[in-house]
Parts: structure tokens; sequence; C-alpha cells
């Protein structure tokens, strides 16, 4: 098999994972979710944090968000530019409104200003011990994260529900490690 037939199969393996969780095991999992990142502090505070509004069975980040805004956090969130692009960022605020992206994702119009993050949220569909991640394939976070580090330093932090940890996500040459995860039961940094 080759890496992308590989990770084909995983992304199927960690979907249906995450599909089997009941509402309030979700609902749980999102305030411990906050908790551990105020307890743990991946991050100093103010900066610039890229959030994401949650798509699927993607662990619901809100309560985190919310809590970051009110810690000093200016949020902002990711916006699809095309296939084959980095991401771009534009500032948000809770209660904003947002309007439909790519990918069944929310985003912030237009006219809200574009903002680089000091740290990210990265949702992901699994990680392993070594901070490699599986995301949905399209490589956005990967060429986001090599253009932001290629020229400032950025802390990136993998978020998703403790089920997604697995012993090894296979990894190529385009691949960004994460530097943080966080999931409803842990959150720790990769050496
Ligand atoms: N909540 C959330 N927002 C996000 C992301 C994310 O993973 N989660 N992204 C992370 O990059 C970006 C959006 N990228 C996405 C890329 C692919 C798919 C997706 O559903 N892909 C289909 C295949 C689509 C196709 O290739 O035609 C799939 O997985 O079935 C979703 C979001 C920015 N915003
Ligand atoms: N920096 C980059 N430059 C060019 N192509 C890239 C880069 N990063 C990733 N890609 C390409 O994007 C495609 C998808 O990558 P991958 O399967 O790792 O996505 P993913 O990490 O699961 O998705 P995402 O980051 O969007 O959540 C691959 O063909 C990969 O080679």
């Amino acid at each position: 098999m080759t890496l992308i037939d590989t990770k084909r199969a995983l992304r199927a393996d960690m979907a249906a994972r995450r599909q089997s969780l009941g509402e309030s095991m979700r609902r749980a999992a999102a305030a411990s979710l906050r908790d551990l990142f105020f307890l743990e502090a991946p991050i100093r505070l103010p900066a610039v944090v890229s959030g994401f509004w949650p798509i699927r069975d993607e662990i619901d980040v809100r309560p985190l968000m919310d809590a970051l805004v009110d810690a000093g956090a200016q949020l902002v969130l990711p916006v699809v530019q095309g296939r084959g692009q980095r991401l771009l960022f534009r500032a948000w605020r809770p209660g904003e409104p947002l309007e439909a992206g790519v990918f069944g994702t929310l985003q912030p119009p237009a006219s809200s200003e574009t903002r680089e993050p000091d740290a990210l949220l990265v949702p992901m569909l699994a990680c392993d011990g070594e901070g490699w991640r599986l995301g949905y394939g399209g490589g956005f976070y990967d060429r986001t994260l090599a253009d932001l580090r290629s020229r400032r330093s950025v802390t990136a932090i993998g978020v998703g529900f403790d089920l997604q940890l697995v012993p090894e996500v296979p990894h190529g040459a385009d691949d960004q490690r994460l530097d943080w995860l966080l999931t409803d039961r842990r959150a720790c940094a990769f050496v």
C-alpha cells in the first residue's frame, strides 16, 4: 500500500471511531478540553489563536474558544482559499456572523481582518505519540504550518477526542508535526 492508501484507510477507521460517541459524552468532552487547556497552559496569553468551527463529529471547541476570548486571546478562524493553497485566518469573536465556506465549513466574512496566528488549534482525525497528525486529506494545515514556520514561531495544538490517539500515524515529507496534543483527557507537549 502507498502512503496515500494507508492514510485513506486510517481516515475511514478514525471517522467511524469518532462517530460512535454519544451526545452527553461529547458535551462532557468539550468542557474537559477547555479545563485541561487552562490547567496545562500550552501558550501564553494574550496571543492570536486560531480556533475552528466544528464540522461533522469533531470535538466541540466552542467552549474553549469562548474561554480563550475571556482570557485575552484574539481569535481567528481558518478560511480555505483554494485547492493546493494554504489557509488564511480571519478575526472572529463569538456571536459574530459566519458564512458558508467549502466542505461544509463556516468562516468569517471577507470584511473581517486577516491575522497570522501565534497558536493554532488544529482539528485532526488521528494523532500519534510523536505528534504526527492525520487530517481530512487536503493538506491545508500542513501547507499552512510549513509556511508560517518558515517565517515565525507558532504553536500547533492538535485537538480531538482522546480515542483519536493511535500508536502510529504514517507520515511523509510534507507532513508537519504538532507541538502539543489536547484531548478531553490530556494536554501534553511533544518533545
Ligand atoms: N472544522 C474544521 N474546519 C476546517 C478544517 C477542518 O479540518 N475542520 N480544515 C482542515 O483542513 C479546513 C477545511 N478543510 C477541509 C478539507 C476537506 C474536508 C472534507 O470533508 N473532505 C472530504 C473529501 C472532499 C473532496 O476531496 O472532495 C472528505 O474527507 O470526505 C473538510 C474540510 C479549514 N477549516
Ligand atoms: N507543504 C506542502 N506543499 C505541497 N503539497 C503539500 C504540502 N503539504 C501537504 N501537501 C499535499 O497535500 C496532500 C494531502 O496531505 P495529507 O494527506 O497529509 O493531508 P492532511 O494532513 O490529512 O489534511 P489537512 O492538513 O487538510 O487536514 C498530499 O498530497 C500532500 O503531499
